[in-house]
């Protein structure tokens, strides 16, 4: 390998994103234990070291090269607008940003916010969108509880995260516009330290999350009908079909995303598929 020290890997610390980013690199073979309150921990049997950071400084950190990778949000690494590579979306942590306003209030566009007062913790991508739209507004950055700021007189509209939208329930506020949808993703940084280790992360960590969407469906077909159920389930390349003892039926493995999986079972049952078993996949090299 080569290298003077091991690759570092910068993952959150402390909230929503912490225990997805470990248990993803769990599943991806990379052991580490970390020390209560530790703020480093050696992965064992490989050449890197994990370090625990705030999620919002995992993009600069990366940027700078005190880590040589980094999990966090894309909605984080494109606010801090720095030259950083994602080289894989993780699958978790999908929420959109999206200018919040009163239920009650008329404005019908960003346009309409020209001129208005906007809290966010998203000053740089907030600002870009309003540009683009025609708006211009005066921005308040904040780091936290942004859907109170109305209330509380700071600000005429808000630009924030949104998951399941119960935050802006209960804060009587609705979505104007949406800005983006986001998700975790693995960053690189340009400088190239260990290549060898970081593709060896990648293709793990590939590994986990295609398992993560995906589940394997097997099912028996009259060999009649098979070219009608391959359509139904082409696989991620092409599905297996082996020979079963009856010349006239053949027996089908393929990979369905999860999400699909009860509309597939119907559909493959109609086109006349019994047998049909649904297995959840751990990992996998595809
Ligand atoms: N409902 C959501 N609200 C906020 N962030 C979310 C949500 N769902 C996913 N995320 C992602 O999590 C990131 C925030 O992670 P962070 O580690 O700061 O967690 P947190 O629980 O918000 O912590 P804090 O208590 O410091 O606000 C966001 O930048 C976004 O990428
Ligand atoms: O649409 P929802 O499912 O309600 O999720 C969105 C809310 O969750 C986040 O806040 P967080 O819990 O991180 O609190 P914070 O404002 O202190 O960061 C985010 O900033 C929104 O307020
Ligand atoms: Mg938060």
């Amino acid at each position: 390998m080569g290298s003077d020290r091991n690759l570092r890997i910068g993952i959150p610390s402390k909230g929503r994103l912490s225990d997805i980013a470990g248990e993803l690199l769990g599943q991806a073979g990379l052991n580490f234990r970390r020390q209560s309150r530790g703020l480093f921990a050696r992965v064992s049997g490989l050449p890197i070291d994990i370090i625990f950071l705030r999620t919002d400084d995992i993009p600069t950190l990366c940027n700078e090269g005190a880590i040589d990778m980094g999990i966090t949000g894309s909605d984080l690494v494109e606010e801090s607008a720095v030259d950083v590579k994602t080289r894989m979306k993780l699958g978790v942590g999908r929420c959109r940003l999206a200018i919040c306003v009163p239920d009650n209030a008329a404005y019908q566009s960003a346009a309409d916010l020209d001129q208005k007062r906007i809290a966010s913790s998203f000053p740089t991508i907030t600002n870009t969108y309003l540009a683009a739209h025609g708006a211009s507004a005066h921005l308040v950055s904040l780091s936290g509880s942004v859907e109170v700021m109305i209330q509380l007189g700071v600000a005429d509209a808000i630009v924030d995260l949104v998951e399941t939208g119960s935050t802006l329930a209960a804060n009587r506020l609705r979505v104007l516009e949406d800005i983006g949808s986001y998700e975790t993703v693995l960053i690189q940084n340009n400088r190239g330290h260990d290549p060898d280790t970081a593709d060896r992360i990648v293709r793990r960590l590939e590994g986990v999350v295609i398992a993560r969407d995906y589940s394997s469906l097997e099912y028996n077909v009259p060999r009649s009908k098979l070219a009608e159920v391959e359509q139904i389930t082409p696989g991620y390349d092409s599905p297996t079909v082996n020979s079963l003892e009856d010349k006239n039926w053949c027996s089908v493995r393929a990979m369905v995303r999860r999400k699909d999986i009860i509309d597939t079972m119907e559909r493959l049952e109609a086109a006349g598929a019994s047998a049909i078993i649904e297995t959840p996949i751990l990992n996998c090299r595809l």
